[in-house]
């Protein structure tokens, strides 16, 4: 299964989206991305999110801090962006140096513009299942499990790793479509029940971020299995499961690369796009 599948249909929606408010109000939408100091697997994602950007006529810019900047002075730049009518939405690259608190820095970005959904109002509204920004790479998870057409409904889900960008917002939109699901952390493997959950699961969501955690035959027969690992090695992205062996057992499974990654690029350029009609909205009511 791959991300282009589905990402050039939503690619496709926002490029559409972007233009009917383009002739309605003027605006196009202005995406920010933040980065300090300078991590290996940013870097693709920041060329592609630049290149898709481009395709769906998005503005897009990028602040390239040094590792030794404040947190104070990172919390002023936010401040800034999020009182900037043309910055319609603000992405901050993880991880942050270690002098950085990122929890305190993610909660200072406007609601309205947190287009990876980090901030504790979108996190809490996605939590309640009512409308808000959603982490991208979740939403890519659920897009591309839904494209094979299984019935969620009291599925058997198993996800491994438990982010709050990843494994925990998965979760809990699986949660809203009635599936069943288990979420296994560090200990469950220590204690030595990774496999087992593996077996059980007709749906299978890796998020750990530790290449070749899952075998291939530990993997259902038939099962769908999303590997959502993205482990920078040189100059190559690898995933969580063993895929070669896992092919011979899955109906569907996604490749790292040209799975997950693909599509989260796309949802957020996707978040962007709500995010500007968000503030458009938001200016009609005042
Ligand atoms: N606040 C924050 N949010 C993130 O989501 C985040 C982050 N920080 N820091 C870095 C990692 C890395 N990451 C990637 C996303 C997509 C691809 C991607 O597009 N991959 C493609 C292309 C890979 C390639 O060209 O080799 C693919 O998997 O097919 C890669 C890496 C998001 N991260």
């Amino acid at each position: 299964m791959y991300g282009r599948m589905v990402g050039d249909k939503i690619l496709e929606e926002v490029a559409k989206g972007v233009q009917e408010i383009k002739e309605k109000y003027g605006k196009s939408p202005l995406l920010m991305t933040l980065e300090v100091g300078d991590n290996p697997a940013s870097r693709v994602y920041l060329s592609s999110q630049r290149k898709t950007a481009e395709e769906v006529g998005i503005n897009y810019e990028t602040i390239q801090l040094s590792a030794a900047t404040s947190q104070e002075r990172l919390l002023n730049m936010i401040r800034d962006i999020n009182k900037d009518p043309y910055i319609n939405g603000l992405i901050l690259h993880l991880p942050l140096p270690k002098h950085i608190n990122t929890k305190i820095v993610q909660w200072s970005i406007e609601q309205k513009k947190d287009v990876e959904g980090v901030t504790p109002m979108n996190l809490g509204q996605l939590f309640l299942g009512m409308p808000g920004l959603i982490p991208c790479t979740a939403q890519s998870i659920v897009a591309l499990i839904k494209s094979t057409g299984v019935d969620l409904k009291g599925r058997e889900v198993t996800i491994i790793g438990n982010s709050d960008i990843v494994g925990k917002p998965v979760a809990l939109l699986l949660m809203q479509e009635e599936a069943t699901v288990t979420v296994c952390q560090l200990t469950t493997y220590e204690r030595g029940f990774l496999k087992e959950h593996v077996q059980r699961a007709e749906i299978l969501i890796v998020a750990a971020g530790h290449p070749g955690l899952v075998k291939g035959e530990w993997i259902k027969d038939g099962a769908i299995v999303i590997d959502a690992g993205i482990t920078a090695v040189e100059d190559k992205i690898l995933g969580d499961v063993q895929f070669e062996e896992a092919v011979k057992k899955a109906d569907y499974i996604t490749p790292v690369p040209g799975g997950v990654g693909i599509l989260t690029v796309a949802y957020l350029m996707k978040n962007t796009l709500e995010a500007l009609k968000w503030q458009l909205r938001d200016n009609e009511e005042d």
